[in-house]
């Protein structure tokens, strides 16, 4: 579990991130999503205690990391994959991290393996590692502790579709396993296959905080159809209760209103229903509309 609460980070004038309060699940891919500047890595370095918040407070498992460091067998980051000494091998690299925080050296053949740099990979220079071989490298070093909580900042890039749905399953069987799963991306499309929940954040500020399924809900491209042979009679009823209703025919249209309320209110005026069918808005759609807002609504504030 990790618990973020009013937390701020200023460098300057600029406020990278402004009273973010929000809760990490274990047992769930939680999504970590915000447009290029939005505050991601600065929230995730905080969450390590890489970053002192100028205000606020992050636990982690309970524990604040400025009561005492936490090692890698309690929570594991892949945070910049390019910052990694290039001279060493991946399997020195790895060996270098294990040693350092007493975790035995097989963890470092069982991690290399379980990212596919087993063998002749994993001793090789990483200087010569294609961005796609550090990623792997850097997700290898997150669970070199088998830790219960883990980071992951922009996984995806750099990974070829083969490794995109490795690294999904990756993430699915670590959840499972009823662990803490936080991913950051910047682009909704990299999480709509990987996250159960999402933390969306826009110019350093809360979104939202919810199901993947919920949030899609919220964008203008959501609607239910419904088919009836008294259509006319539940526009009515529909239009009374806000929705936005467009009829055709035995068909309508509704926008404004989930399936379960429009089911609800057909019932209780005893107008059958034919079919009833919620569409998403596709999460695409709800995120640019969201964080198009945040952005449109601070512009002319000082951040
Ligand atoms: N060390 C720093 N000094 C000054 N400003 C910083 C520093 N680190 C981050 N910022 C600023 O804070 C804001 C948030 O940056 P951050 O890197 O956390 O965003 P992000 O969501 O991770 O973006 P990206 O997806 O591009 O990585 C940006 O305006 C950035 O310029």
């Amino acid at each position: 579990m990790i618990e973020v609460k009013d937390l701020t980070k200023r460098y300057g004038a600029t406020t990278a991130v402004k009273d973010l309060t929000f809760t990490v699940r274990p047992g769930y891919v939680t999504g970590f999503l915000g447009p290029n500047g939005a505050g991601k890595s600065t929230t995730l370095r905080m969450i390590l205690g890489l970053n002192q918040p100028t205000g606020g407070t992050v636990t982690v498992g309970g524990r604040s990391f400025r009561d005492r460091p936490r090692g890698l067998r309690h929570v594991g980051a892949l945070l910049d994959a390019g910052d990694m000494h290039g001279g060493r091998s991946a399997a020195a690299h790895l060996a270098v991290l294990a040693r350092s925080n007493r975790i035995p050296r097989r963890r470092v053949d069982e991690v290399l393996a379980e990212v596919g740099l087993a063998g002749a990979a994993g001793r090789r220079r990483i200087g010569g590692f294609s961005l796609g071989m550090r990623q792997r490298l850097g997700i290898a070093a997150a669970l070199l502790g088998d830790p219960p909580v883990l980071l992951f900042d922009e996984p995806l890039n750099g990974l070829d579709p083969e490794g995109v749905l490795w690294v999904r399953g990756l993430f699915r069987r670590l959840a499972a396993e009823g662990r803490t799963v936080f991913v950051s991306s910047h682009l909704m499309s990299e999480m709509e296959n990987t996250a159960d929940e999402l933390i969306v954040i826009g110019r350093g500020e809360l979104i939202a905080a919810e199901s993947l399924t919920r949030f899609a809900a919220r964008g203008t491209g959501a609607n239910v159809t419904v088919r009836t042979p008294r259509a006319a009679d539940l526009a009515d009823v529909l239009t009374a209760a806000g929705a936005v209703v467009h009829q055709d025919g035995p068909l309508l249209t509704v926008t404004g209103l989930d399936a379960a309320r429009v089911g609800d209110l057909a019932c209780r005026h005893a107008l059958p229903l034919h079919e009833l069918a919620p569409r998403s808005a596709s999460l695409e759609e709800a995120f640019m509309e969201l964080t198009a807002q945040s952005a449109d609504y601070l512009a002319g504030e000082a951040r």
